[in-house]
């Protein structure tokens, strides 16, 4: 199984547990490793044949502002689900950074991975 990578996405939503959270936009940046076989795309050279990185990063940055949830597990896990869906993807690893949100670590976060990996 081979792998499209989007890495760093910055994605603008609200969200957070405190009240104050509630109120502002908050910059989340996200991995993203997304199984697929690239090889009918390589052998054709034709983008609808592949995941479209460009059009998946469209797709998670409107997430985050049709979106508010309180904690970055949610976000993740919505989000895990709604990529996979919309885009058949069977597997992916999805890392979720909220840079700020604890003053003495350069970012907190999440990092999950979902669907069934093939082996070919
Ligand atoms: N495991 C988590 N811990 C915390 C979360 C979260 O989403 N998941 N969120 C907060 C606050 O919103 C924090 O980010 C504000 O700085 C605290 N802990």
């Amino acid at each position: 199984m081979d792998l499209v990578l989007i890495e760093a996405l910055k994605v603008d939503t609200v969200i957070g547990v405190y009240d104050w959270e509630r109120t502002i936009t908050q910059t989340l940046v996200l991995d993203l490793t997304l199984a697929t076989d690239i090889r009918p795309a390589a052998a054709n050279d034709d983008i609808a044949m592949t995941l479209d990185y460009a059009a998946i990063s469209e797709r998670v940055q409107a997430f985050g502002t049709e979106h508010s949830f309180e904690l970055v597990e949610t976000f993740a896990e919505r989000l895990a689900d709604t990529l996979r869906r919309e885009f058949g993807i069977p597997w992916l690893r999805l890392t979720l950074r909220k840079p700020g949100a604890v003053p003495a670590a350069t970012a907190v976060g999440v990092s999950i991975e979902r669907g069934e990996r093939s082996a070919s």
